[in-house]
């Protein structure tokens, strides 16, 4: 039986190199890439299929921060599939980020000089805004449309007699000081990335508990510093590509700066590749790139309990009711939506 595979954010970064290894692994899978841009999401494809001429590659229109789009996405893949092996929940946002120039120069001199590298603890900052649904941008992309997809998803994904698979492309920068249960979607704080991915790193946990009985188990990942949009968005590409030699070097230290997307989607292939029932809910699977150019994975604990993340899922729950509400009302009366903006303004 060929095996159904879909990537978010599939069209650029580790999203796309995942699904070149994937082609690489398994020539039969039908593979499909969703998107929110479906010229980015054809450019993917066509330069997929240069490489594997005969590969069963679809697309589909998903842009996992908007609540509407996720339900639409949702019902097309219940129509396409009657079942989904693994979802790959990578698409991810980190909005007008800031370096810290002060705190690198003060950590390059300090015992924690490594740590700063592995993690930017104290480094960076993101300026987030509140999006039409009324929720805060980068939760809404990097959490809670990827949670709402998921639960549309439990017919394809818990099928009887079968186990699916959740790999979320978390991060080292996943703080737990960064998050907080009285302000899930980070509203207060100038740290939202960091807190939606310590959030991923929650809510894993509570799927496992919640959905292992029904055959679907989640982990998640770390790429490592990868060169993508993402860290372009961070420092302009022609600085990263001067300072590359220097990142090579530190490259010996840590491990954790894989640097390309093909080495950073090392632990997403080779999760790929286990059999699910066997790996750690607890442990985040690290893309690690040694000195050498040599490509592992490792599991590393998460700083991560129990309650928390039961209050965390609890709390999704309670968001996702209250969303569902607001569509069903929508569609009943489209003026809604209009007064419900206005509001949130
Ligand atoms: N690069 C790094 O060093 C690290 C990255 N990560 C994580 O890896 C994941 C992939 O990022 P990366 O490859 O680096 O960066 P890219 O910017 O290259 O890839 C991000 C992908 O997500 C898509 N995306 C963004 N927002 C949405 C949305 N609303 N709906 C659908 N798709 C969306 C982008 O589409 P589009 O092209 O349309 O913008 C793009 O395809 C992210 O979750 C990121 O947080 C984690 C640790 C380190
Ligand atoms: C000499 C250079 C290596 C200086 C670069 C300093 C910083 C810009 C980077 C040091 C650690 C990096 C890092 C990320 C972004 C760029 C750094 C802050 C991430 C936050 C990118 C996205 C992630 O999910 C995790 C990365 C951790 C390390």
């Amino acid at each position: 039986m060929k095996k159904a595979v879909l990537v978010t954010g599939a069209n650029s970064g580790i999203g796309l190199a995942l699904c070149e290894r994937l082609l690489c692994q398994d020539a039969e899978i039908q593979l499909c890439l969703a998107c929110r841009n479906m010229q980015r999401a054809e450019a993917a494809r066509t330069a997929l299929l240069v490489s594997h001429s005969d590969a069963h590659i679809t697309l589909l229109h998903l842009d996992v921060g908007s609540v509407s789009s996720v339900l639409k996405a949702a019902q097309e893949v219940k129509m396409r599939y009657n079942r989904l092996d693994s979802l790959y929940l990578n698409a991810g946002i980190m909005p007008n980020p800031q370096v810290d120039i002060k705190a690198l120069l003060k950590g390059l001199f300090s015992s924690k000089v490594i740590h700063m590298f592995a993690t930017a603890e104290g480094l960076l900052t993101q300026h987030d805004h509140v999006n039409s649904d009324g929720l805060q941008e980068v939760f809404a992309t990097n959490l809670f449309g990827h949670f709402l997809l998921v639960r549309e998803l439990e017919p394809v994904l818990c099928q009887p007699g079968h186990t699916s698979r959740l790999i979320w492309t978390s991060s080292s920068n996943a703080r737990r000081t960064t998050f907080s249960l009285s302000d899930i979607q980070h509203q207060k704080g100038a740290e939202p990335y960091s807190s939606s991915k310590y959030a991923s790193d929650l809510l894993s946990l509570a799927l496992n508990r919640h959905y292992n009985d029904q055959g679907l188990y989640s982990s998640v990942v770390c790429p490592g510093l990868v060169m993508t949009n993402l860290t372009y968005g961070i420092l302009p590409s022609f600085f990263w590509t001067l300072i590359m030699p220097v990142m090579w070097l530190i490259r010996v230290f840590t491990n954790t700066f894989t640097l390309t997307p093909y080495n950073g989607a090392e632990a997403l292939i080779w999760l790929f590749l286990q059999n699910p029932e066997s790996l750690d809910p607890r442990a985040k699977y690290h893309s690690l790139t040694s000195g050498f150019g040599n490509n592992y994975t490792q599991p590393r604990k998460m700083d991560i309990d129990e309650d928390m993340s039961e209050a965390l899922y609890e709390q999704l729950l309670e968001l996702e009711s209250k969303v569902r509400k607001k569509v069903k009302k929508e569609e009943e009366d489209p003026r809604v939506h209009e007064q419900y903006l206005h509001q949130t303004e």
